[in-house]
């Protein structure tokens, strides 16, 4: 296919990287052929590479930059801007604060948090202007200031890309270039910047099946991830091996999430992936950043199976559901 190179190709897990600007300026057989890769890639693997896509390098830079700048403050500082509820889904969790994999079993599950918690931190910003639910903003002295309206500005531009690749994938499934439109401009979503501290390589020794972030599949419609390039971002093969997903400078790593899949009646993946031990041989693994940005459908919006996933009602594997509802739900079994 001319339109898709490969990322990852690895136990039967191909991942393509795929060039956005010939579905955000191509000609229109280029759009199609894009928009066809696209859903191609979220049906085969779930995850895709996108280059050239339309967060300029320099906001992704400083974004980085301003998350490491908010991990810096001191630990009470981020504990006041403590994450509340699910309903919510907002503020700050420290390592240890989301369960950890079920890879342990219970017994140990104590000893092993104390010696080696989910080696994370992570805040989450969610939709600006929801009146029940505001953000936790950091206040904004020092080294903090602007930072509310930078996180914004990006923030925006991250939901600006949600709708395009919706479009891609209603082109790519036959429905239209604005089928999801109406699903997606709310911007029901999640922006979550994480940082892995720094960690010595004997804590992976000492504790087996120790993980940065346990393995897991997303809840929403897609995830933007962007990460730095440390590694250890990993995606499971069909046949249960974890595969790197190497960091590739440039790109954005999408990935469908668990609403979407059902919501296309399982044909495309929302494929479990999870975070390690980075592959280095230093005894000391430097900290690593990522920002995750969650996109769902409005909250308001009701999903029931997408036209062209089943010929009778019967092939219909799932009733309609509430988009917030079901988010919800799956947040209060994580946390
Ligand atoms: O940090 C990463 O690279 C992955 C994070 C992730 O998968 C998540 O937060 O859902
Ligand atoms: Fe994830």
């Amino acid at each position: 296919m001319t339109s898709a190179d490969t990322a990852v190709s690895k136990e039967g897990l191909t991942i393509p990287l795929i060039d956005f600007s010939k579905f955000a300026a191509g000609s229109p057989e280029e759009r199609k052929e894009t928009a066809d890769a696209i859903l191609h890639g979220f049906q085969d693997a779930g995850f895709i590479y996108l280059k050239n896509h339309p967060v300029s390098a320099d906001a992704l830079k400083h974004t980085f930059a301003r998350s490491a700048d908010f991990f810096a403050q001191p630990l009470e500082d981020k504990l006041a801007l403590g994450w509340t509820t699910p309903e919510a889904n907002r503020g700050y969790s420290s390592p240890g604060r989301e369960k950890v994999s079920h890879h342990f079993n219970s017994d140990d599950v104590e000893k092993e948090r104390a010696a080696a918690p989910d080696l994370k931190e992570s805040f989450e910003i969610g939709r600006e202007g929801e009146p029940d639910h505001p953000n936790h903003w950091p206040a904004e002295n020092g080294s903090l200031a602007n930072w509310k309206a930078d996180m914004l500005d990006f923030y925006a531009q991250c939901k600006a890309l949600h709708v395009e690749v919706m479009r891609a994938i209603g082109i790519g499934m036959g429905l239209g270039d604005s089928f999801f439109d109406n699903f997606v401009d709310v911007g029901d979503n999640t922006l979550r910047l994480l940082h892995y501290p720094e960690v010595k390589s004997e804590v992976f020794k000492i504790n087996a099946g120790q993980v940065r972030a346990g393995a897991h599949s997303d809840y929403g419609s897609i995830t933007l991830l962007f990460q730095d390039q440390r590694g250890g971002l990993q995606v499971q093969s069909p046949s249960g091996q974890f595969v790197d997903a190497t960091p590739i400078p440039g790109t954005v790593v999408v990935n469908a999430g668990d609403l979407l899949s059902r919501w296309s009646n399982d044909t495309i993946k929302s494929t479990v992936h999870r975070v390690v031990e980075p592959p280095s041989q230093d005894s000391t693994h430097p900290p690593r950043y990522s920002i995750a940005y969650f996109c769902n459908p409005n909250f308001t919006s009701q999903i029931e199976v997408l036209p062209g996933t089943y010929k009778t009602e019967a092939d219909k594997k799932y009733g309609g559901i509430n988009s917030g509802d079901y988010l919800v739900q799956r947040l209060k079994a994580t946390y």
